[in-house]
């Protein structure tokens, strides 16, 4: 007998739309979940398996219900092995499960077959670690990110590929010249665009965003400075461009301000969706100290952005 193939899973509301639908319920506002081996110390926890636990326990209840995106970073959470992992996936499913979308910091890129699984890892709705979305790195070729954009396509999730990144040292990579004598970073922004357009009709907003560091905004080459990319590989406003979603972080501890923003990113501004960590946490463990933090941002946030 012929086994009768199982119908394909309906896929989920496409992350962009489903990004929109949170910000505009919950604020502009995506809160990371570094427990830094600093940040355990000052909340009076041991450096170990259960300090991470409650950590993650205590941002879990605080927020939760409260901000439209969190996004644990997954490094803090490796260093403390097979254990760590399980605490993220606690934290994960919790999270989600609250109302919060979960985009994971992981920055994967791979060869396209190595890349297969790490898709696999993050995107397939029955993995351990499925989340909204993850971080992506293109420097081994935009490409290359094939399986995980097709799997974020098929699966509802999102993507967030590093374009032009929050730390100094990014710049001379990022903003040299790829053959045809785009920037690297404009290059990368020209494809996730691509992308967004090839999203089915109907998707006002696309799920293939990019990282742009909120800390770049009136630096020599960084975003925003001219009209042309001035001969700098600086990024201009049009590239920003790309019918989806700016994950910024930079904010707070690395000196990025609200006000930054308008000049950063001109039109693309609504795109915007910034990040911070430590400038939440560090008002820990106080859950109401949390809440009262996220607050004032969510409201500086949106008083720039809309
Ligand atoms: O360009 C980038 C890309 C990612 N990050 C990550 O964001 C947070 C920033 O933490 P803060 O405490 O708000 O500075 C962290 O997880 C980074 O790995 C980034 O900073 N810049």
């Amino acid at each position: 007998m012929t086994e009768t193939p199982a119908p394909p899973r309906p896929a989920a509301t496409p992350f962009g739309e489903r990004l929109r639908a949170a910000t505009a319920a919950r604020g502009p506002l995506c809160v990371g979940v570094d427990p830094h081996a600093g940040l355990l110390r000052e909340w009076g926890l041991g450096e170990d398996i259960g300090g991470l636990e409650r950590f993650c326990g205590t941002v879990t209840e605080a927020l939760a219900d409260k901000v439209a995106v969190v996004k644990p970073q997954s490094a803090f959470f490796e260093r403390f092995g097979s254990r760590g992992i399980a605490v993220l996936e606690r934290t994960v499913a919790d999270f989600r499960a609250a109302g919060a979308l979960v985009l994971l910091d992981v920055k994967r890129g791979d060869i396209g077959s190595t890349m297969g699984a790490y898709a696999d890892a993050y995107l397939d709705p029955a993995a351990p670690l499925f989340s909204d979305a993850v971080t992506l790195s293109p420097y081994l070729g935009f490409e290359a990110l094939r399986p995980a954009l097709d799997l974020a396509r098929a699966s509802g999730s999102g993507v967030f590929v590093l374009a032009r990144t929050s730390n100094p040292e990014g710049g001379p990579l990022q903003r040299a010249r790829c053959a045809d004598g785009r920037g690297v970073a404009a290059d990368v922004l020209a494809r996730l665009a691509r992308e967004n357009a090839a999203t089915a009709a109907g998707s006002p907003f696309g799920s293939f965003g990019a990282v742009v560091g909120a800390t770049l905004a009136g630096v020599p080459g960084g975003v925003g400075a001219h009209e042309g990319d001035g001969g700098d590989g600086g990024l201009t406003h049009a590239d920003l461009d790309i019918g989806g979603p700016l994950l910024l972080p930079g904010l707070g501890a690395q000196g990025a301000r609200p006000e930054d923003l308008p000049a950063l990113l001109g039109p693309a501004l609504p795109a915007a969706l910034p990040s911070v960590s430590r400038d939440v946490l560090r008002h820990g463990p106080d859950r109401g100290a949390l809440r009262s933090a996220t607050d004032r941002w969510i409201g500086e946030l949106a008083a720039v952005i809309g």
